[in-house]
């Protein structure tokens, strides 16, 4: 389970002496999540979400994710709101890491995509879009196309312990990403990591997104490559187009597509797929034993990798 960190009754009691949110009723880990320590946090006052931020969380980039909660929220966004404590601050420390209370966002995730889940997260996803035009700080995407030589080092000739030839394929891929990738789009502010578990619903319709901490500053139309690898693919690994078209017309409908997005899209796909692959290998190849969470399988990636090479322009994805 994704707690990393524990927390003893003394250290919790220390640490919401700095907060007005009442005396602590419960505070249970999470199960759910990979990167960072997460705990439901039950006081007299409310329900809240405490995380204390693990290895991939850079603390100089916790002002950026914990400030643009705040900007999206503040323009209708629903996002978690991150909680100030008496002294003004929202970001504190917790057995010496970096550690913030946010509010508790009511929904559940979807388990079984279906094309109408695609459409609503479209429309949402555009309307976060445009809530972050006027976010004034800016984080460029560590985990884009000029971050990935160092994680494919990182990740080495073990790939192919995964899959035979892997690594020659990944250095060729990475190879014809950088000179093809789209220079020039629409860029804003974007979540980057959009995958079913970051998506809450209500009904039919999306209730909100958690889990910012990888938003950053990039292209617009690489937010709708990451959605389209993470939810318009069936288990059977075959892609959905129904699921696609969805999710890109809602999206267009609410921030219309400007000149060279839509024909960037198979690119992007690729590169959205090589980022996920990469940082699935290193953790299947790194995690210890003994380790709580269970690293996500790569192999996923490698076959989403290979369909985006194989497309030969954006009507795979049901638009043109
Ligand atoms: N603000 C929130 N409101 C409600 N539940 C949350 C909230 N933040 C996190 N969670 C719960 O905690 C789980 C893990 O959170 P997440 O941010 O995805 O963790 P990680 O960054 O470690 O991957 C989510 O799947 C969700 O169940
Ligand atoms: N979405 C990533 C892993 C990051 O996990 P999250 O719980 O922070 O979304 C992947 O699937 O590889």
């Amino acid at each position: 389970m994704a707690v990393y960190t524990e927390i003893s009754d003394a250290d919790l009691a220390a640490f919401l002496a700095d907060y007005d949110i009442g005396e602590v009723v419960a505070c249970k880990g999470i199960a759910e999540g990979v990167e960072n320590s997460n705990f439901l946090l039950s006081t007299t006052v409310g329900t809240y979400i405490l995380t204390i931020y693990e290895k991939r969380v850079r603390s100089e980039d916790l002002p950026y994710f914990l400030n643009l909660m705040e900007h999206l929220a503040a323009r209708g966004v629903r996002c978690p709101t991150p909680i100030r404590g008496t002294d003004g601050e929202t970001l504190h420390e917790l057995n010496g890491k970096p550690a913030a209370i946010v509010s508790f966002l009511q929904g559940l995730c979807v388990k079984r995509v279906q094309p109408h889940h695609c459409r609503s997260l479209g429309g949402a996803l555009a309307r976060m879009h445009l809530a972050g035009q006027d976010f004034p700080m800016y984080r460029p995407n560590d985990l884009s196309v000029d971050g990935w030589p160092a994680l494919l080092d990182a990740v080495g000739e073990r790939a192919d312990e995964v899959a035979p030839g892997l690594y020659a394929e990944l250095r060729d891929e990475l190879a014809e990403l950088q000179s093809a990738w789209p220079r020039g789009l629409p860029e804003g502010v974007i979540h980057a990591d959009l995958f079913p578990d970051n998506v809450f619903f209500r009904g039919d319709e999306v209730s909100g997104f958690i889990d910012f901490y990888f938003a950053c500053n990039d292209l617009f139309a690489y937010d709708l490559a990451v959605c389209l690898n993470a939810w318009c693919f069936e288990p059977d690994d075959a892609f959905n187009a129904t699921k696609a078209r969805a999710l890109l017309s809602a999206y267009g409908e609410v921030r219309p597509f400007q000149p060279g997005e839509v024909e960037a899209l198979p690119v992007l796909a690729r590169g959205s797929a090589l980022r996920f692959l990469l940082t699935r290998l290193y953790d299947w190849l790194n995690h210890p034993p003994d380790a709580y969470v269970a690293p996500k399988d790569p192999r996923e990636y490698i076959h989403k990798l290979r369909f985006h090479r194989g497309v030969r322009g954006p009507g795979a994805y049901g638009v043109t």
